[in-house]
């Protein structure tokens, strides 16, 4: 069909799958599982089940013959509008129902459809009240008596089909005194005005619950959705932000009084000069780097107050790669689709949004291939990879910090214009750009200059408001005249009127007083994160197979040079020293291993660490992931090292305490390591910090020179070879320990037991390990 009016477009509840029908005056379309215009596989939809058709622009649903159709809660037997939201059953499978009106020609149609964009409404109720029938309700299923139970399944009483949505969410109870609402230990949480539910509260009329973002008001016996898509409309108010200066030690104002609104479904484009402040806007408006004046509000709530909330809904796609390059793309995606949807999403589902999401950035045909290798994907696929990361977690708005930048114009021109296929798709996209050729794929364009607000309205106006023949013109234009100048002409300006004035809403936030910042909810150690994070270092690792095997390599072959050099002589003095260095050589090696394996662990994929961590990642499960495969490669190099050399050099003594010897000093130093990578930002400074912390163990191990006063002291309280080289010497034959020099000195002198050196050795780990968290704890901070 050619421009359809209409298109209905039908979002499945099990796998998301999305079908479209389009709808013209006088050409009604049949929808079903095998005939019709529409096909719409599932359980229990005949081949012929709903009749759609246009009266004037509203498109109404009948059924088929007598085919069973429910529609938000009420069985449908004549014909019934259908609204943008709406819970649509054919048999047993439930569909919603999204609405769009395609745009007309684009250059002015974008001005007009921006205008109209569709506000946040009460779409639907859901009646929770005892007796109260489930009609006229978003609610598919069967609803008990004093009870309401919401979640992503259709036999929930409030189903809200989105994978940001628990099994089995949240419970309402109705109580002598009144309802109570209770979180079924959901992932993305239950908000009571906005502030995150613990076990169960009461509810009294008025209140805001949300679900995840899927936000509603209580009435007392109702549920009246403010907006059942869970769609995002962002307000800003007289946004400020002032910083102190670290140069001159004064306030400088990085955003001043920026005030404007974006509908849900809109996309925009922030740009301006170079340090005109379009990061800072867009970290304000993501809650990332909050402004310190004025305020954002998403659906008439306070993004500050009650970022918790707003988490889940809100996706990032930051200028570095966000995705790990050596591992499948889809496998990638699976582990971010483990990592950030609620536990109970089985593999089927997941595997069924990755799909989706490859299918929409149109990378579908390279869900088998690593970013690296065999054939590297281009820079536009890798920032399409870095979208659909964020796209997994079906996020309701989306920034996008200079995502396009370095792509070539054409490269450049398909991703914007897949941002504005996002925002089609209800999302509000909001999006940094330096390339000003594809800027007209958006509905508004924020113009920034010197943290002033110097445009805010369609991109094909900006040329003609500001009286220049081409958009690049404006940046030597604005510069011409001061910032203040340009902000007031925009204020005085109709664009102002329409875009910012008239959409402001009347009363400033619709909601309540929120009066608590609610800090992000993460369990203290979260097993499936934990384990999921550890199959994808285990993969890391495999993945990368030259590098696993330079790194296991590395054992039998200083092993090798060990057993070609040391000879053990007969004469027990000589034999000792021999025992005694190469015992020295195994702690080394070991603690060598240790910190080269784990130095760049962290800090290779610290945009990584630093996106996940801003969701729901925990530390304690990243680093137990982090150690657990790095102790794996620890035991393997130990076992390699220790057994080559005790087939080729015999040294009497204990084997098994030497192996414990050799895996604990390598565990202390990994931990050595993981701290280096904590602190530094890249690559090249992990590995160029790694002699500074390795050459002192050589020195103050104790087995180079006698240490004494000072030196001692330090090798005792921090160097892990003074103690593991001491509970190596221990574990040589008694015969070698007694050998004693012309002046009565051990030859080989044991300061403490094997069991006590390792003691020590593992403290001393442990408190890299803590230094570790403490990097990371900063780098969260920054
Ligand atoms: N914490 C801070 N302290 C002082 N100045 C800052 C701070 N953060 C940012 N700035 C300055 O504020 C200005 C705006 O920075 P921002 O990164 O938002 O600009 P931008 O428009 O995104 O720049 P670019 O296009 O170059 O990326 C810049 O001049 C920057 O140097």
């Amino acid at each position: 069909m050619s421009n359809p009016s209409v298109i209905v477009r039908f979002v499945s509840m099990t796998s998301r799958a999305q079908h479209s029908l389009g709808l013209q005056a006088g050409q009604p379309g049949v929808v079903g599982s095998a005939e019709g215009e529409c096909q719409l596989p599932g359980e229990g939809v005949l081949p012929q089940h709903a009749r759609l058709f246009l009266d004037g622009d509203d498109p109404f649903v009948e059924p088929v013959d007598n085919a069973v159709i429910t529609l938000s809660g009420a069985p449908v037997d004549k014909p019934v509008k259908l609204n943008d939201g709406d819970w649509l059953l054919l048999g047993a499978t439930a569909f919603q129902v999204r609405i769009v009106r395609p745009a007309a020609a684009p250059d002015s149609s974008a001005t007009v459809i921006v205008a109209q964009a569709p506000k946040p409404e009460i779409a639907a109720t859901v009646m929770v009240g005892g007796q109260a029938p489930l009609m006229q309700t978003p609610v598919v299923g069967q609803g008990r008596e004093g009870q309401l139970v919401v979640g992503r399944m259709p036999q929930c009483d409030l189903m809200i089909p989105s994978p940001l949505i628990s099994r089995q969410h949240a419970k309402l109870t109705q109580q002598p005194g009144g309802w109570t609402v209770e979180d079924c230990q959901s992932t993305n949480g239950t908000f009571v005005n906005g502030r995150r539910l613990e076990g169960s509260a009461a509810i009294k009329p008025g209140d805001k619950l949300a679900f995840a973002a899927f936000e509603f008001v209580f009435t007392g016996d109702r549920l009246d959705p403010i907006d059942s898509s869970g769609r995002v409309r962002i307000e800003v108010r007289h946004l400020t932000k002032t910083v102190r200066d670290s140069a001159t030690g004064a306030n400088k104002n990085l955003l001043d009084d920026i005030s404007l609104v974006i509908e849900p479904g809109e996309f925009v484009v922030l740009f301006g000069t170079s340090g005109s402040g379009k990061s800072t806007l867009l970290d304000a408006l993501n809650g990332r780097r909050p402004a310190t004046g004025g305020s954002v509000l998403y659906n008439g709530t306070d993004l500050y107050a009650a970022f918790d909330l707003f988490r889940s809904a809100i996706g990032y796609v930051p200028q570095q790669d966000i995705v790990h390059r050596k591992i499948a793309v889809e496998r990638a995606l699976h582990y971010t689709a483990r990592l950030r949807l609620p536990p109970d999403t089985t593999n089927l589902e997941m595997d069924g949004y990755v799909g989706q999401v490859l299918d929409k950035v149109g990378l579908a045909e390279k869900a088998a291939m690593a970013i690296d290798t065999p054939a590297p994907l281009s820079g536009g696929q890798l920032k399409r990879v870095s979208l659909a990361v964020e796209l997994v977690a079906n996020p309701n708005v989306l920034f996008l910090d200079e995502v396009t930048s370095g792509l070539d114009a054409g490269t450049d021109k398909r991703m914007m214009e897949l941002f504005r296929a996002l925002a089609e798709d209800q999302k509000t996209v909001v999006c940094v750009t330096h390339t000003l050729e594809n800027i007209e794929a958006c509905h508004l364009v924020v113009l920034l200059h010197q943290g002033k607000l110097a445009f805010y309205g369609p991109p094909q106006a900006v040329t003609g408001y500001f009286g220049i023949h081409k958009l690049s013109e404006v940046y030597e234009l604005l510069e011409s005249r001061p910032a203040a100048e340009w902000a007031e002409k925009f204020h005085a300006s109709s664009f102002y009127e329409t875009y910012v004035r008239r959409r402001l809403h009347p009363d400033g936030s619709q909601t309540g007083p929120i009066t608590q910042p609610t800090a992000p909810r993460r369990r203290w150690f979260d097993w499936l994160q934990t384990a999921t994070l550890m199959s994808r270092n285990l993969d890391l690792m495999l993945a990368d197979r030259r590098n696993l095997l330079i790194l296991i390599l590395q054992a039998p072959l200083i092993a090798l040079v060990i057993g070609l050099v040391f000879k053990i002589d007969a004469a027990l003095a000589l034999r000792a020293a021999k025992e005694s260095q190469i015992g020295f050589i195994l702690v080394l090696s070991a603690i060598w291993f240790g910190c080269l394996n784990s130095a760049r662990e962290l800090v290779k994929e610290l945009p990584i660490y630093l996106r996940e961590r801003s969701v729901n990642l925990g530390l304690a499960p990243y680093i137990v992931s982090k150690l657990v495969p790095l102790a794996g490669l620890c035991l393997l190099q130990c076992a390699m090292l220790l057994g080559v050399v005790a087939a080729m050099v015999s040294i009497p003594g204990d084997m098994a305490a030497r192996f414990g010897v050799l895996f604990v000093s390598s565990m202390a130093a990994t931990a050595m390591g993981l701290a280096v990578s904590a602190f530094v930002n890249s690559n090249d400074k992990a590995v160029a910090t790694v002699p500074i912390l390795l050459i002192p163990q050589v020195i103050l191990s104790g087995a180079v020179v006698k240490l004494e006063g000072g030196g001692l002291w330090f090798a005792k309280l921090s160097i892990i070879a003074y103690w593991a080289y001491d509970a190596m010497k221990a574990t040589l034959s008694e015969e070698v320990r007694s050998v004693r020099d012309f002046a009565g000195e051990a030859l080989v002198p044991v300061a403490g037991s094997v069991a006590g050196d390792l003691g020590i050795v593992a403290a001393l780990g442990t408190v890299f390990l803590a230094a570790a968290v403490a990097g990371l704890k900063l780098k969260d901070k920054k």
